[in-house]
C-alpha cells in the first residue's frame, strides 16, 4: 500500500511533468530526493522517441542514476547551460516561493541547474508547504562548506543566530556526510525566516561556504500534493 505521503509526492510530480515538459523542450533539469523519483518515473512513461530526443541533466549522483538506469541521456550544465525547465522537490516553501532545499545535501548542484533553466518548478508532498520558511522544516538551512573552514564557518554561523547549527553527520559511515563535491554540510536553524533574501545573503558571505540551501525567487510555480488527493499550484 502507497502511503498517502507517496501518494502526494507522486501526484504533484506527474503533474508538474505533465503540465511543464514540452515536447518542444530538449534539455531538462531533474533534481534530487524521493519526490523526483516520481518525476523520473513519469518522465519515462512519454513517448520514448521524444526523450531520445532530449538530454537530461542531474543535479546529484542518486538522480543521475536515475536517469540512467531509466536509459535516458544525460548530460552537465557544461555542455548545455540552457536549461528548458527544471524539475526539483524541496523540504519547504513559503507563501512566496522561496524554498528550503539540500535535505539530500544536494542544493550546490540543484541550484546551478535550476538557475539554468528558463523555468524552474517545485513539487512536493503537503508537509512542505508554509507560510514563512521554518515553520515546517526545522532541521535549519543545509549549509555546504569547504571542509577545512567548517569549524570558522559554524562559529559564524552561531555568532548569526543560529545557536544549535551543527555539522550534518553521516548514518552509515563515521564521520561528517561528504557531498557529491567533497565538501561538508552544516545545518543552521534561525527559526522563522521572514527575510529569506538577507538571510541568504548573511550567510552566503561567510568565507568558506559553498552554497546555501535557501532558494529565493527562482521557482515560478510550486505543486503541491495534497491529504485529499487534490494538488494545489501555487504560483508567483
Ligand atoms: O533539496 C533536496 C536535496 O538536496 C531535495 O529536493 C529535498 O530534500 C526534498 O527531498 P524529498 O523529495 O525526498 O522530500
Amino acid at each position: 500500500m502507497t502511503s498517502l505521503i507517496e501518494q502526494a509526492k507522486q501526484k504533484a510530480a506527474y503533474q508538474a511533468v505533465d503540465e511543464h515538459v514540452l515536447p518542444t523542450h530538449r534539455v531538462i533539469g531533474v533534481g534530487s530526493g524521493s519526490t523526483v523519483v516520481h518525476v523520473v518515473a513519469r518522465l519515462l512513461q512519454r513517448d520514448p522517441e521524444l526523450n531520445a530526443k532530449t538530454v537530461f541533466i542531474p543535479t546529484s549522483f542518486q538522480s543521475r542514476g536515475l536517469l540512467l538506469d531509466g536509459g535516458l541521456t544525460v548530460g552537465d550544465v557544461e555542455q548545455y547551460p540552457d536549461i528548458d525547465v527544471t524539475i526539483d522537490g524541496a523540504d519547504e516553501v513559503d507563501a512566496q516561493l522561496n524554498a528550503i532545499k539540500g535535505g539530500g545535501a544536494a542544493h550546490l548542484q540543484e541550484k546551478v541547474v535550476a538557475e539554468a533553466a528558463k523555468k524552474f518548478v517545485i513539487v512536493a508532498d503537503y508537509r512542505k508547504d508554509s507560510k514563512v520558511l521554518g515553520e515546517q522544516w526545522l532541521k535549519g538551512v543545509p549549509v555546504e562548506v569547504v571542509p577545512f573552514a567548517w569549524r570558522a564557518v559554524l562559529k559564524k554561523l552561531q555568532a548569526q543566530g543560529s545557536n544549535d547549527a551543527k555539522l550534518r553527520m553521516a548514518v552509515a559511515k563515521a564521520g561528517p556526510v561528504v557531498t557529491d563535491n567533497g565538501n561538508f554540510i552544516i545545518d543552521a536553524p534561525f527559526g522563522l525566516i521572514n527575510d529569506p533574501v538577507k538571510c541568504l545573503r548573511d550567510i552566503k558571505l561567510i568565507t568558506g561556504v559553498v552554497e546555501v540551501g535557501l532558494f529565493c525567487n527562482m521557482a515560478e510555480v510550486a505543486y503541491f500534493g495534497c491529504e485529499d488527493g487534490s494538488v494545489t499550484i501555487r504560483t508567483k
